[in-house]
């Protein structure tokens, strides 16, 4: 390790011409701006790759395999993992952030082999490895993708050939179920094979990989066309392309469905990928996916149908972004249950009126299309974040079973087998 003191541009020539530091074409103009004119360079070779940090006042900078990353020293203080500011056995701070001081900057930085040591003004050491660093900055997390996705079309899903799971092996073989969640994560639909079709058996499934989330529906619900409920859902319609429950300000993660009984003609199911028509939608007008992704909308049920009143809402953009790397997340589409739009300003209304037309017109697509007759036995999994469902109109009787499951316990059951969700 060694230190030196050189003007700016010596500094950035000398470390270019020796390979030192590795300069994306991005982050080049913003990183020439920031330099101050005389700089303390560290540099060190540690194994085969190379690490370049500086202390500026207000930030610590580091450059290590590959990535620029700019740390705060608030930050620095706050994350340290000694045993007296971090519990290793509940994963928990123990550190009062509140207590660390706004303006904290180390009194002296090392580096040994690959960990970053910080001493504080009141002599306490943090130390970093620099792989843990690269993981948990900023910059690091802003190339990564949260939920790796394959995105479909009706001709894409189709040649995939992604194979069903057995009832028997997704309910007894860590593979089996393991295989199921993995295809799920990847397509936002799964479907499972051989299983008798009865409630209590559908309900064995859903509890296999998650909680099941109950809501005004029930815990377990069993349909038909009797129009027990104020909802379309309970008539013998068709119901074009949509999300379930927009109305929540949670919309269920997972919806499950096993058709039990169909006497009659019709009622195929309908898949569309939201997320593919999105990514078109970004593709080719990135500022109407933009708008998709700000303007709040609320959606409503209300039900005044027998002995069920209900009056829900649920407020959010139809797609959900998460900022720092603009992975989307969530889409909230549902024309039926769409309230009045009163939370935006008229000329903003009529963009977004457009930009929901591109979006409708890419789910519309007939080549997106993914349409499966459900029958007895075969039950589907749809991510309700993710994949948009529909039915065509029908006659004759017919019966379905199915219930919600809460996201969070889905994706706790998928990390658990060591799958990244
Ligand atoms: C699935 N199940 C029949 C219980 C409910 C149907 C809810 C339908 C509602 N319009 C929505 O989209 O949320
Ligand atoms: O009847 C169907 O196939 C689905 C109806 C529906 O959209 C729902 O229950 O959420
Ligand atoms: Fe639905």
């Amino acid at each position: 390790m060694w230190c030196c003191r050189l003007s700016h541009l010596q500094s950035r020539l000398q470390d270019l011409l020796r390979g030192r530091v590795t300069f994306s074409a991005l982050q080049l103009p913003h990183f020439k701006s920031s330099f101050p004119l005389a700089i303390h360079w560290h540099h060190t070779a540690s194994k085969s790759l190379k690490c370049v940090w500086q202390q500026h006042e207000d930030h610590f900078e580091l450059r290590y395999a590959n990535t620029v990353m700019r740390f705060d020293y608030v930050w620095l203080r706050d994350h340290c993992r000694s045993a007296s500011c971090y519990n290793s056995k509940t994963h928990q701070r123990s550190l009062d952030t509140a207590s660390v001081d706004l303006g904290i900057q180390p009194k002296a930085v090392r580096l040994d082999e690959t960990t970053l040591f910080f001493t504080w003004p009141d002599g306490h050491v943090t130390r970093y490895d620099l792989d843990w660093l690269v993981k948990n900055s900023y910059e690091g997390q802003k190339q990564k993708v949260i939920q790796p996705r394959i995105l479909w079309n009706a001709e894409i899903y189709q040649k995939a050939q992604v194979p069903s799971v057995d009832f028997q092996s997704f309910l007894e073989t860590k593979e089996g179920l393991k295989n199921f969640l993995q295809n799920f994560l990847l397509y936002g639909i799964a479907f499972v094979e051989n299983v008798p079709p009865t409630q209590e058996h559908t309900e064995k499934l859903a509890e296999r990989i998650s909680l099941i989330r109950e809501t005004i529906y029930g815990r377990m619900w069993y349909f038909t066309s009797d129009f027990s409920r104020g909802d379309t859902a309970y008539t013998k319609l068709a119901l074009d392309r949509h999300t379930d429950t927009t109305y929540f300000q949670e919309p269920c993660g997972i919806q499950v469905f096993h058709c039990l009984k169909h006497e009659g003609t019709g009622g195929r199911t309908l898949l569309v990928d939201g997320f593919y028509a999105a990514e078109q939608v970004l593709q080719k007008a990135p500022e109407e996916f933009e708008l998709l992704s700000q303007v709040p909308l609320k959606h409503e049920y209300i039900e005044n149908v027998g002995e069920c009143h209900n009056h829900m809402i649920g407020v959010g953009p139809v797609l959900n972004i998460y900022p720092w790397n603009k992975e989307l997340y969530l889409i909230r589409y549902n024309n039926y249950d769409r309230a009045v739009i009163n939370t935006v300003p008229y000329d903003i209304v009529h963009r977004w009126y457009t930009a929901h037309r591109t979006l409708t017109t890419e789910l519309r697509r007939p080549e997106n299309e993914f349409w499966v007759k459900l029958k007895p036995g075969r039950v589907l999994f749809i991510d309700n974040w993710r994949v948009l469902h529909g039915r065509e109109s029908f006659t004759g009787y017919r019966q379905l079973c199915g219930c919600y499951l809460t996201r969070d316990d889905v994706l706790n059951t998928a990390r658990l087998l060591g799958l990244q969700a």
